[in-house]
């Protein structure tokens, strides 16, 4: 008889292989080709997750499919035409080698971890990647996010996608997630380090602009975290740098509609910094832990020209964490941190089996 069950079915565990710990690390998400229906299937599949869109699906689905896509993918497509590498979206790229770094990182601290990519919109899907892990003989999998700040528009998302394949599953993997690391002091530093080793090539700034990916301002009306978590980011990150006040700013980038978003927004805030005659400035994004769209683009090209139209003299744009050594490692520690004290379950062994059958045939199991 044919079943209506969602569950289908699965092979079992095969007997004797070791249980394997991966790590999931997971990144937002990029079109497969800088071409408008490349980016149309991405956009669309981002755009229709209500954790990014907080309107009911009967009013944004018509606006989105008869208005935003056919407006916006030829256009963004123009804009990751003028990133994209050899090698495909920076983004993916980056993302892919901080997965094989982590990999490595954890393997030569005796951890027997595999660490795969995954993307929440488009390619490799998280779906496709647990599938992967579950083939491989994943038991034990920790989620870890490439977003340092909690937001429900990005984590959250992350774990709903997870829990929609857990919801498929038959036998599932035990399950971890990483929430948050926006104070964690590898991070901090690492993001020091990076900031410093650009001022020891070309010289300190006038003022430093850290630029955070931005949400509706509703958003943190409603109790999202993310405002602030990016804030006491700032401020470790300004403290480990030995900035005063005055010489740094927290931005917000990459605003989406019309409503209002979280302020500062970043172009009109370095545009006012020419103007009162703030010769050179550098823009950090230590929100984005891979240089993407928003950065390479939108800071590296489009803030870059305002500034510069503005009167500014010199502009910095400083890269992302991306494969540095000390952003690595702290994405170790913290991976290590979450993976501590998960028992790693050996096979039992023949005889062990024998001694518990015996020892249930006592206790009046039947043969
Ligand atoms: C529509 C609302 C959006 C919310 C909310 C949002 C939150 C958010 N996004 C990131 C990280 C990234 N966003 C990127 C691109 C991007 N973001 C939005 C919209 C929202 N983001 C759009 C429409 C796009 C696509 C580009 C465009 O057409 O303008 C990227 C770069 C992706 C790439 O391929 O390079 C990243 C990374 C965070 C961290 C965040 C909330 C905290
Ligand atoms: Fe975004
Ligand atoms: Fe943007």
């Amino acid at each position: 008889m044919r079943s209506s069950s969602p569950f289908a079915a699965e092979p079992p565990l095969p007997h004797g292989r070791p249980s394997l710990t991966a790590v999931l690390y997971c990144n937002l998400g990029t079109p497969d080709e800088p071409t408008a229906a490349a980016v149309r299937q991405y956009l669309a599949e981002f755009l229709s997750d209500p954790r990014v869109v907080e309107i009911p699906a009967v009013v944004w689905q018509p606006l989105l499919r008869g208005a935003i896509l056919p407006l916006r993918s030829a256009k963004s497509a123009a804009k990751y035409a003028s990133i994209w590498t050899a090698e495909g979206s920076p983004l993916k790229v980056w993302t892919e080698k901080q997965a094989r770094l982590l990999q490595g990182w954890l393997g030569e601290r005796g951890h027997r971890v595999i660490v795969r990519p995954a993307m929440r919109y488009g390619n490799p899907s998280i779906a496709s990647q647990l599938d992967a892990l579950k083939a491989e003989g994943a038991t034990r999998i920790l989620v870890l996010p490439a977003y340092p700040q909690y937001s429900g528009t990005t984590t959250a998302s992350i774990v709903d996608a997870v829990a929609a394949w857990s919801q498929r599953q038959r036998s599932l993997p035990e399950l971890r997630f990483v929430n948050r690391y926006h104070d964690q002091h590898g991070y901090i530093k690492a993001l020091a380090a990076r900031i410093g080793r650009h001022w020891l090539d070309h010289g300190r700034p006038d003022h430093l602009v850290m630029s955070f990916h931005g949400v509706p301002e509703r958003t943190r009306d409603l109790g999202d975290p993310y405002f602030c978590e990016c804030q006491k980011t700032a401020r470790l990150l300004a403290g480990q740098l030995g900035l005063l006040p005055e010489h740094y700013s927290v931005t917000f980038q990459s605003r989406f509609g019309k409503a209002k978003w979280l302020e500062p927004y970043t172009e009109p805030s370095v545009r006012a910094l020419a103007q009162r005659g703030v010769g050179r400035v550098d823009v950090v994004c230590p929100g984005f832990t891979a240089d993407c769209l928003e950065t390479l683009e939108e800071i590296g090209q489009e803030v870059r020209d305002a500034f510069l139209g503005a009167g500014g003299k010199e502009f910095h744009y400083i890269p992302c964490l991306n494969d540095d050594g000390p952003w690595i490692a702290a994405l170790g520690a913290l991976a290590e941190q979450h993976l501590a004290g998960w028992p790693t379950q050996e096979p039992a062994k023949p005889d062990a089996l024998a001694a518990t059958r015996e020892r249930a045939l006592a206790m009046g199991a039947k043969q």
